[in-house]
């Protein structure tokens, strides 16, 4: 069998096997399976993935693995990592893994090596969050600038937000950081509140620098700074620029030596590894910069270079595919059971959710497939007492991700065995259930009447079967979270692969960007200017907002 059919008869074997497993609960499948626990978990690069509690089986999983080669997923692999134009419709190659591959390897890219452009700007941007933090540079009135507002939304905002959050007992002493990203001017105000105008460094982050939010927060910024005792000659004292688009960076009044630059072939949400890392340079030092990149390295080498059974992100997306097209699961929760990691839901659903929610795909057909899910979460244990009663009970599944450190960058007394009990409870939890019969039993031994019992207990069952992974590591290092988040980077793509979807475009956001320019100009206009109708719901809404304003 070849091309189409071949496919045909994988998705048909996968849904026989699907259909097989209906009434196989997973407890069963790890007495049918005896290695089970084993065969379904694996080890790299300082992560430990348990996928053994989802509802698929070890033929179903080979199935995958065979679609996977169908899809010509070693071969995608490669390409990607080669810096082939993978990103057809914006005609760019994607070559996030440059930025970190510091080992001397060559990726030729329209005839430079983009390892080379990268470490060559990474020094740059590192030589100048050196300079800040010993003192060589200064504010224009001669004080330290241990404070940063990182100006950018999006790619520009989430990942660096999400890193100096997850590594916060290493910032270095004394420094504060705020990351503003929201055109409500509230923000950035809120944010002006808490900085001393001597002392802040603004960085504006844009891949672009056109995007409506970022480069109305950064206009405001600079007008705060020049109001606020700030001198002209001053801003390129205390403004900073990491963008691709150096002629916009110029035209707002950020010299050259003030910019940092990447390339076309670095996506917004994929940037945090390149000069768009600067907020989390001059938070965490050189030295843990590096060590993130490394451990996103450490997970780039397992990707690139193991077969497709033991290789970490391919497990896991296929895993993910299972739950999605024969599952029929349209939501992922994303549970880390990390403070520090609060931000990592926020930055996952951009990751995720922009790359792959896409209905055409590469060849403009639109999709016979799902693809991507719905992304949400929260830090356990604080979702626990939020929304896990509709991930135990609710009538839709929601598969979910676990994610913890065996230890606490930050132990307290018996804080953290307690945290980690929980996040070993839930996965079982969603996976055991609680049949009726349970819950009947333990509402007798409660002292309840037998009829008293039994309306109770159908509302204590739990019919359990619901999926997770676990993510277990040491510790959360910079090492680790470079793992982290590269791991969830290659799961992204290779289930972009499977569903024959571009990872990379972001078309979807430009239709209510186009609509807001519309709309702007008529927020204040009279009623009966000369603008073409909108729909009847806009246009009722408009005049709601006029009349109070
Ligand atoms: O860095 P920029 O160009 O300001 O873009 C910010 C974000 O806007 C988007 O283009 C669309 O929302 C994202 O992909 C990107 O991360």
């Amino acid at each position: 069998m070849v091309g189409q059919e071949c496919g045909r008869a994988i998705w048909d074997a996968l849904r026989d096997e699907q259909e097989r497993l209906e009434d196989v609960a997973i407890l069963r499948l790890f007495e049918e399976e005896g290695q089970r626990a084993q065969e379904f978990s694996v080890e790299a690069a300082g992560l430990y993935l348990d996928y053994s509690k989802n509802h698929i089986s070890q033929a179903g999983l080979q199935q995958l693995l065979q679609l996977a080669e169908h899809c010509e997923l070693p071969q995608k692999i490669s390409a990607l990592f080669n810096g082939e134009r993978i990103n057809r419709t914006e005609d760019r190659a994607v070559l996030h893994t440059a930025l970190r591959d510091r080992s001397g390897r060559r990726v030729m890219i329209d005839g430079d090596d983009a390892c080379a452009l990268a470490t060559q700007e990474r020094n740059r941007m590192l030589a100048f969050a050196d300079d800040i933090h010993s003192g060589r540079r200064l504010g224009a009135t001669g004080k330290r600038l241990n404070t940063v507002v990182n100006i950018g939304i999006g790619g520009s905002d989430l990942g660096p937000v999400m890193v100096v959050e997850a590594l916060r007992p290493y910032w270095l002493n004394g420094r504060r950081s705020f990351f503003v990203s929201n055109v409500d001017g509230q923000h950035l105000l809120d944010t002006l509140e808490q900085v001393d105008v001597e002392t802040t460094l603004f960085i504006v982050a844009s891949k672009t620098f056109t995007t409506q939010e970022t480069m109305t927060n950064a206009r405001s910024a600079l007008d705060w700074f020049l109001s606020n005792g700030g001198s002209e000659e001053g801003v390129r004292d205390h403004f900073v620029a990491l963008s691709t688009n150096v002629q916009a960076v110029q035209e707002f009044g950020i010299a050259p030596q003030c910019t940092f630059g990447f390339w076309d072939w670095v996506g917004g949400r994929y940037s945090l590894w390149s000069s768009i890392g600067l907020s989390i340079a001059l938070g965490v030092g050189r030295e843990n910069f590096l060590g993130l990149l490394d451990g996103a390295f450490a997970m780039d080498e397992h990707f690139r270079g193991t077969d497709m059974q033991d290789n970490m992100p391919v497990l896991m997306a296929l895993v993910g595919v299972w739950n999605r097209n024969l599952e029929d699961i349209a939501v992922h929760a994303i549970l880390p059971y990390d403070q520090h990691l609060h931000r990592l839901p926020a930055y996952l659903q951009q990751a995720d959710m922009e790359s792959n929610g896409k209905s055409v795909c590469v060849n403009g057909e639109w999709s016979s497939l799902s693809t991507g899910p719905v992304i949400f979460g929260e830090a356990g244990t604080n979702g626990q007492h939020a929304f896990y009663q509709l991930l135990h009970q609710g009538t839709d599944k929601v598969s979910c991700d676990f994610i913890g450190a065996v230890n606490s960058q930050r132990e307290l007394g018996d804080h953290h065995p307690k945290l980690l009990a929980n996040l070993l409870a839930q996965p079982r939890a969603l996976m055991c259930g609680k049949p009726l019969a349970e819950a009947t039993r333990e509402l007798l031994a409660e002292g309840l009447d037998t009829a008293a019992a039994d309306t109770l207990a159908p509302h204590k069952v739990f019919d359990g079967d619901r999926p997770s992974n676990t993510l277990l590591m040491d510790r959360l290092t910079p090492q680790t979270l470079g793992a982290l988040i590269a791991l969830y980077e290659h799961k992204i793509f290779v289930q972009g692969v499977i569903w024959g979807i571009n990872s990379f475009d972001q078309w979807g956001v430009e239709l209510g960007k186009q609509l807001a320019g519309e709309i702007l100009p008529r927020i204040s206009a009279p009623a009966d200017c000369q603008h073409p109708k909108l729909d009847p719901s806009t246009e009722q809404l408009l005049t709601w907002i006029r009349d109070r304003r």
